[in-house]
């Protein structure tokens, strides 16, 4: 089993799991001693590192996760990362071009595996680490059960090593050795009539259609005072007020401006960020933010994309939580979303039933790589979303 051979918490640690401490599981070795040449790969495969500023290989990834990523466990959706969302999510402040991983096959050039890692801070209860978020690992549908996956894993991995980096966090709706936590998504409708139509939703047993609607029905606009659109010159505000929010929680990234400014500034059709400024004193009280992450509808005749947006980082300071929440609710049905989804980490427990969210049907699980922690923790103590 791959997952054996990795640092990271086995199931056969589970009793004495307590007794043994928190913290780095494998001491880093020296940069020299690490492995130099990739990893072998069946040999009509090559390793290519993809340039996420040549257009044309941003559309050769596009091609691979929009065709072959992450479906839902009834093969209904599957996520369609937009190139402009990859660019942003692959070139944070530090970023490093050899971390984004390509296998083609020799003779065509075809993409048919990918692998990324973007650097981060990632705080740890009490201790900030210098980590690798691993994600958007895909194998083509056609080269399935190959064990190509732990091929692409140990070959990131290696590349993170040369960089002095032994740490990594990842999320993934499959279960793996060993969760931190475990936790629920959630789905408010914003679009019932198009969610019921592409069987995302079912109409609620004594519901008709058009109770349905006005069950979900928003208000034209935000209710609260000075609720307006993230801007660059509300950057320090912002990451003061983040910075101070996330410290309550066990696991939760280390946010500078400069990681404020790329990861929490609007980009159209990637990521939308509010701030609620006081109007007389002009202090930025609250901040809350979602990312679009549209999904494919597989095989419906009348819609082929649902609109999604996700609940990304929100700090209510002195807008109730609800409130903000319901704001976010409608400036996403004023852009157009068909349904607004949101983890159960940080406080949203607080806010999902009351704004009428319905839980999903599946669960995303938190692992870190090379880190023990005395877990599992709860959703609650979670103050870091991976996108
Ligand atoms: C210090 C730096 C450290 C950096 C690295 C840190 C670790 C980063 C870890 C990565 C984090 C990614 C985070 C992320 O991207 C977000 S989770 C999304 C993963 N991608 C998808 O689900 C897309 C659709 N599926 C596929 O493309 C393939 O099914 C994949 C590629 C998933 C597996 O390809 P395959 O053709 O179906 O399978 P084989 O090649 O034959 O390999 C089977 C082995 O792969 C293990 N497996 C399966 N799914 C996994 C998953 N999601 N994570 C980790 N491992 C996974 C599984 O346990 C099995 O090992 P075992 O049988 O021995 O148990
Ligand atoms: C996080 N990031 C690593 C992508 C990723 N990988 N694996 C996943 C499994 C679930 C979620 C998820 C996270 C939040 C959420 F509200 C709904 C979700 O999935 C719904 C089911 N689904 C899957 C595809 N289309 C719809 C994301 C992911």
């Amino acid at each position: 089993m791959f997952w054996e051979t990795q640092p990271v918490g086995q199931y056969k640690d589970m009793e004495n799991m307590d007794l043994l401490p928190e913290g780095v599981i494998e001491p880093p070795q020296d940069v020299s001693q690490v492995r130099q040449e990739p990893y072998n790969l069946p040999s009509s495969y090559e390793w290519c590192t993809c340039d996420v500023n040549s257009n044309e290989t941003m559309k050769e990834i596009y091609n691979l996760l929009t065709n072959n990523y992450v479906e839902d466990d009834d093969n209904m959706f599957r996520f369609d990362y937009s190139v402009e969302f990859l660019r942003w999510a692959l070139k944070p402040p530090g970023y490093y071009s050899d971390w984004h991983i390509g296998v083609r096959v020799k003779g065509s050039k075809k993409l048919v595996a990918f692998i990324t890692g973007v650097p981060a801070h990632i705080r740890v209860r009490d201790k900030v680490v210098v980590m690798t978020e691993i994600n958007f690992l895909c194998v083509h549908k056609k080269l399935r059960s190959k064990r190509l996956a732990p091929v692409l894993i140990k070959e990131v991995t290696r590349r993170v090593h040369l960089q002095n980096i032994w740490q990594a966090a990842y999320t993934a709706g499959v279960v793996l050795p060993t969760p931190i936590a475990t936790c629920q998504y959630w789905h408010r409708s914003l679009n019932p009539k198009k969610l019921i139509e592409v069987g995302f939703s079912r109409l609620g047993a004594r519901l008709t259609m058009s109770r349905t609607i006005k069950l979900y029905r928003l208000p034209e606009e935000p209710a609260t005072q000075g609720f307006r659109a993230m801007e660059s010159r509300d950057v320090p505000a912002v990451t003061r007020l983040l910075q101070e929010y996330l410290m309550q929680f066990a696991v939760a990234p280390y946010f500078t401006d400069n990681d404020v400014e790329h990861w929490l500034l609007p980009v159209e059709n990637v990521v939308d960020s509010f701030v609620v400024e006081n109007p007389s004193s002009h202090e930025i009280t609250d901040f809350c933010s979602f990312y679009t992450l549209p999904s494919t509808v597989i095989g419906n005749e009348h819609y082929s994309v649902l609109k999604a947006a996700y609940s990304y980082y929100n700090v209510a300071t002195s807008t109730p939580l609800l409130q903000l929440m319901n704001d976010t609710l409608i400036v996403a049905k004023q852009k157009d979303y068909d349904v607004f989804n949101a983890l159960d980490i940080m406080q949203n427990e607080s806010f999902l039933k009351e704004l009428k969210f319905g839980p999903g049907d599946g669960h995303l699980h938190y692992y870190l790589y090379n880190y023990r922690i005395k877990g599992p923790l709860k959703p609650s103590e979670l103050g870091l979303v991976l996108l």
